[in-house]
């Protein structure tokens, strides 16, 4: 059996594995690294722009892991899968014999769909995960006539606003739309991308309100009762619901506060998929796809299995180092077990997967070397930036009152059509911000963020258009 040795093992060819692979390039290219990867195409970050020292908006493509080379002239890339590690003699096995041993190992193998309960009963329910699974959903797009859509992420949100020519029922347990994203306001906010025609109550207006939270779930007090934006009445989401396509056809309906409670393949008639859900009533399709969240990949066997989180990633600490010594972890695979900063959360995102695998990265040289590291900046301050609906949106810290309990103030400002600002308050402290559109108040929000500055003495004026709230600062 074939034997070779490295310093530093990455297992993974995503966005973690290369960036560890990049990061390690930069400080310690005289070391042997082997990149373990099941395709010969990896992922790669380019046009990487900051709108603020921690909140970066990058492209993502797919390269050959070939050129992967000319950042590290000592990487050997390995095409296989990993089928074993023995972590108590560093030795790690590939599917086809080969045995490589390492001085550390960092795991980036991602994740896989989590699919609804009965996927496994029919191939047309889909999870989108990969180029192929994206190729099999094209396929069906081309020829189906109607697709149920469970969940209410990242992917469910993409797939209804990207789709057309297909009728679309979406099936959310909430009642309000991308709720990992956003809020009910900024849900109503979006409506106006299902709607065919604007009409005269579009006009770009300015609204400012507060509102205080006291529990999770129940806001009140309007300052401003006569403001249609922020009118967040518990039957508002039903504008969204029955939208119909410029054909005249019903294009998207969205079914509320519901789950699937069984699927069934049909022998006869206009469609080869029969769903019903937890409310009883049953929808006719051609496939449905599932966006229900992704599960980590650890897909191999382990002498000894590192601890793992709630949701079954392998667990790290703030260096990403798994409970088991020189074993690392970065990415979708990896569950974040340190005690976080009070504006940090995971999330299994693109940027997370590189700022974990930067660190493991950084941890791994440190281990080699000998050296001291400390936990990088980034994870004092959760950000992501992406878009929804064909609107940019900056998500910073507690941008949904996450972990705040039950007394915190939501200020609100709102422009149909235009921008849709969110500040979460407590103790008159900024915790966290949804910014929608062109705001260009990111890097506002995270200095307020991050120094904690007291608020309150500005009162509402903080999210005036008319005051450039950068001159109190200055
Ligand atoms: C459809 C979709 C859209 C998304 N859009 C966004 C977005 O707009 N913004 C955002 O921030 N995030 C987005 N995400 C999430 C983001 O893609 C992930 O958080 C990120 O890619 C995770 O990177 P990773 O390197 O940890 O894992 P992955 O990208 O899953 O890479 C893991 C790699 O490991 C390989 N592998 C697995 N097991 C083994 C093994 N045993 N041996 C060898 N190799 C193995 C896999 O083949 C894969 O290449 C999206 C996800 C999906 C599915
Ligand atoms: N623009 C972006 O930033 C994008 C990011 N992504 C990322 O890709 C990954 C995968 O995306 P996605 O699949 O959308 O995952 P998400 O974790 O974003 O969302 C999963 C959704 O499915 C719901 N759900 C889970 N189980 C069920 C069930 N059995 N029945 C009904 N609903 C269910 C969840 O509800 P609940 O919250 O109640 O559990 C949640 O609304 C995520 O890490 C996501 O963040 C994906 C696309 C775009």
């Amino acid at each position: 059996m074939a034997t070779i040795k490295t310093t530093y093992l990455i297992v993974g060819g995503g966005i973690a594995g290369v960036t560890c692979v990049e990061t390690l390039a930069i400080l310690n290219p005289e070391e042997t690294l082997i990149l373990v990867t099941a395709s010969s195409l990896v992922k790669n970050v380019s046009n990487v722009s900051f709108f603020a020292k921690t909140v970066v908006k990058f492209d993502v493509h797919e390269t050959e892991a070939n050129s992967l080379k000319k950042i590290h002239p000592n990487l050997d890339i390995v095409y296989d899968s990993l089928e074993s590690v023995d972590t108590t003699n560093k030795f790690a096995k590939t599917s086809k014999g080969l045995v490589i041993n390492y001085g550390t190992i960092c795991i980036c193998t991602g994740g896989i769909p989590k699919l609804i309960s009965d996927s496994n009963k029919s191939k047309r329910i889909l999870g989108i995960r990969d180029t192929e699974s994206v190729q099999e959903f094209q396929e069906k797009l081309k020829t189906g006539k109607k697709m149920l859509i469970v969940g209410n992420g990242g992917i469910a949100s993409e797939i209804v606003h990207a789709t057309r020519g297909i009728q679309k029922v979406w099936v959310i347990r909430d009642d309000y739309i991308s709720s990992t994203f956003i809020d009910p306001g900024a849900a109503e906010f979006f409506q106006n991308t299902f709607r065919n025609k604007s009409s005269a109550d579009d006009a770009p207006k300015h609204v400012i309100t507060r509102r205080h939270v006291f529990t999770e779930e129940d806001t009140v007090v309007a300052l401003n009762r006569d403001l249609k934006s922020a009118a967040l009445g518990p039957d508002w989401y039903r504008k969204l619901e029955g939208v119909r396509s410029e054909t005249g056809e019903q294009e998207l309906e969205i079914i509320y506060k519901v789950e699937v409670k069984f699927v069934n393949e049909l022998q006869d008639g206009d469609y080869p998929l029969e769903v019903e859900l937890t409310n009883g009533r049953r929808v006719l399709c051609d496939f449905v796809v599932s966006a229900t969240g992704v599960e980590p990949a650890v897909n191999f066997i382990w002498d000894q299995m590192p601890d793992k989180g709630t949701d079954g990633g392998l667990a790290v600490n703030e260096y990403q180092e798994t409970s088991v010594k020189d074993v690392f972890a970065a990415g979708d695979v990896a569950s974040a077990a340190w005690p976080y900063a009070p504006h940090w959360f995971q999330l299994r995102l693109w940027t997370q997967a590189r700022q974990m695998a930067a660190m493991a990265a950084k941890s791994m040289h440190a281990r080699i070397t000998n050296q001291e590291v400390l936990q990088d900046f980034c994870f004092e301050l959760f950000t992501h930036c992406t878009t929804l609906f064909g609107y940019r949106i900056v998500l910073l810290g507690k941008y949904n009152g996450q972990g705040l309990g039950t007394d915190y103030e939501i200020l609100l400002r709102t422009t149909p059509q235009l921008e849709y600002i969110k500040f979460v308050l407590q103790n008159g402290r900024l915790q966290g911000a949804i910014l929608i559109g062109e705001t260009d108040l990111e890097e506002m929000c995270e200095n307020l963020i991050l120094d904690q500055i007291d608020l309150s003495p500005f009162g509402d004026d903080i999210l005036n258009p008319d005051i450039d709230i950068d001159d109190y600062f200055d």
